[in-house]
């Protein structure tokens, strides 16, 4: 119950059915020099790393896991004692940014300061209330922060007062600045920045409301470790039934619950913005089995918990406002849930799995009926090897007729469930599939030339819009930087010469940490290479990788003058 691990959806759109989406057609088969010569030119390569790079990419024990859940975003958070410091702070768009985390709550000033308020970050919209404060909105708290809304929305606050979030919708800045789902303009009380639009909207009884679950949260924010634990000591006290609906290991589970909480509170003032979460929160947890009547259980353990570690702070107002608020989530979470007509899970066949490294395997599954995902969306997925453990992978491919889903996972130090697929996974086991989530989608209206920049298995959101565009018979220019440590961890590599080779649209350029020159490809960090090549401002832009290497990616490519709002990247859990 409010695992807000696989949360990220789009905004209630319903998507296309996949077979209706065209054959996806097979690797082409020959072999070709790249990149090719549609590029800008490189300035000069100082093959040096970035400041920050590899920062808080560390994850705590057991969080981790295949795919795009490894380190970077987990980062201090997890492994240290709160999340609410490191992790979510370089969850936040960088250290100094994110540092203030949602650590001291939404009343943090620090928010206002760190990273990106930093002087010598001059794009529009990015300056010091700009950044600090969109970030703040979510980033600190929750994983949207890290992407799409949180860095992405830094859009926020620009001279006219808010420009659209960002970070989702590829290519479609109208559906972008529309998405309601991005926490992005909030601003949190206390940090002088600028007023929230729709502030001066609220009744003085909500905004009463509004302060005093703000308020009231915050005085249980250095508590919060306790009041998971309390919180599901009284769930499963007074509802037994449910502890079989979470793994045996809870401690992520309290993670999850505190971030779709902190969501919730930070979000409060928001209602429309809220209620689409909330929503897809709901239709989510479809997949958990949870019932109409768990809501009111969970609603009793959290006032339950809440009241008991507020202690004498626990006024009539503060539990009238705390039963207002929950009956608003839970009324939103199971009017979605009930009006949901599609699976809640779909059961997937593992029908490959071949170990391309000693810590990576490709995976492909397939499922009985389609998963009505679009390339660069990702989806939750359970293995029989690691019961009730959900972790977030993206398909490599686009969706096609055959119902074939392929996964690129890349073991996690410590992670349980990425050793378990990349180790264990065989064929012929089931996994089960959540729904999909994610907004880096492509805008079929778009005629926008792109640029992808994809470190790791980042890759597979990029190969899947590649492979959607080749569907589509696209003849828009692709030019994509796939970088690795090392030559050897280009896993894929032989796959996009050939595509290249059979689209002359697309473009592939390897980039390593050293000795480029050696392999043909370039050498330096995804950012500093892509920077090289200029501002690509006529290009619409996709970074996926762990969330230290979006992070630099994305702050290169500000640096070299790329417009904030063509940049496209998905929030990501790692855990
Ligand atoms: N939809 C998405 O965006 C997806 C994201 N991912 C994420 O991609 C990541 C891939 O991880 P791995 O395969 O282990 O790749 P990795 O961590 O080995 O890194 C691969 C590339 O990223 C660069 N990089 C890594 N850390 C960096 C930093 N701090 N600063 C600058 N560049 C950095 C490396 O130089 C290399 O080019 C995972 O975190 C995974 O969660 C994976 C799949 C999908």
């Amino acid at each position: 119950m409010f695992d807000i691990a696989d949360d990220r959806r789009d905004d209630g759109t319903t998507m296309s059915h996949p077979s209706s989406r065209g054959a996806v057609p097979p690797p082409p088969p020959r072999t070709t020099a790249f990149p090719p010569p549609s590029l800008p030119t490189a300035r000069s390569e100082s093959g040096h790393r970035a400041e920050d790079r590899h920062s808080g990419g560390q994850l705590g024990d057991g969080y981790e896991t295949g795919g795009y859940e490894t380190g970077g975003y987990q980062s201090g958070g997890h492994g240290s004692s709160g999340y609410e410091t490191g992790g979510y702070g370089s969850a936040g768009y960088d250290t100094g940014y994110g540092s203030a985390g949602y650590g001291t709550g939404s009343h943090s000033g620090g928010y206002s300061s760190g990273g990106y308020s930093s002087p010598g970050h001059d794009s529009p919209g990015y300056g010091s209330s700009g950044y600090g404060s969109a970030g703040y909105g979510s980033a600190g708290y929750d994983s949207p922060g890290y992407g799409s809304a949180g860095y992405g929305s830094s859009g926020g606050y620009d001279s006219t007062g808010y420009a659209p979030s960002n970070g989702s919708y590829l290519d479609e800045p109208a559906r972008t600045s529309a998405m309601p789902s991005s926490p992005s303009h909030h601003v949190p009380e206390g940090v002088g920045l600028p007023t929230p639009r729709d502030a001066s909207a609220r009744s003085n009884d909500a905004s009463d409301m509004v302060a005093i679950i703000r308020d009231s949260f915050e005085a249980v924010s250095s508590r919060t470790d306790e009041l998971t634990q309390l919180f599901y000591g009284w769930l499963f006290r007074i509802a037994p039934e449910t502890r079989e609906l979470f793994p045996v290991t809870m401690e992520l589970q309290r993670t999850r619950l505190l971030r779709a909480l902190i969501h919730v509170v930070q979000m409060v003032d928001r209602p429309d913005e809220l209620n689409v979460f909330l929503r897809q929160l709901g239709r989510d947890h479809r997949k958990f089995g949870v019932i109409g009547e768990h809501y009111d259980k969970v609603g009793e353990a959290l006032l339950g918990a809440l009241a008991e570690i507020a202690g004498p702070a626990w006024t009539r107002d503060v539990e009238q406002a705390w039963v207002g608020a929950y009956g608003v989530v839970s009324k939103s979470m199971r009017d979605a849930a009930d009006a949901e007509r599609g699976p809640a899970v779909w059961m997937a066949r593992v029908m490959e799995h071949r170990r391309v490294a000693p810590d990576l395997a490709i995976v492909r599954v397939q499922t009985s009926q389609p998963v009505p995902y679009l390339a660069g969306q990702y989806v939750s997925v359970e293995t029989p090897q690691r019961p009730r453990m959900w972790r977030s992978l993206t398909p490599a491919n686009a969706p096609g007729p055959d119902c074939v889903m392929e996964f690129h996972v890349h073991t996690v130090p410590g992670g349980w469930v990425s050793r378990a697929i990349v180790s264990h996974a065989r064929v012929g086991d089931v996994w089960r599939i959540g729904p999909p989530m994610g907004q880096m989608t492509l805008d079929p209206r778009s005629q926008a030339d792109l640029l992808m920049v994809a470190g790791g298995t980042g890759l597979a959101p990029a190969r899947a819009l590649i492979e959607q565009l080749m569907v589509d018979g696209s003849d828009r220019k692709v030019a994509l930087f796939v970088g690795g440590r090392t030559w050897s961890s280009l896993y894929d590599i032989d796959t996009l010469r050939r595509m290249a080779q059979d689209n002359p649209w697309l473009t592939v350029v390897p980039v390593v940490e050293e000795d480029g020159r050696r392999y043909g490809a370039e050498t330096g960090t995804l950012g500093e290479v892509v920077a090289r090549y200029g501002a690509w401002a006529d290009r619409q832009i996709v970074v996926a990788g762990s969330p230290p290497m979006v992070r630099s990616t994305v702050s290169a490519m500000l640096d070299a003058g790329t417009p904030f709002m063509q940049i496209h990247y998905d929030p990501y859990h790692t855990d």
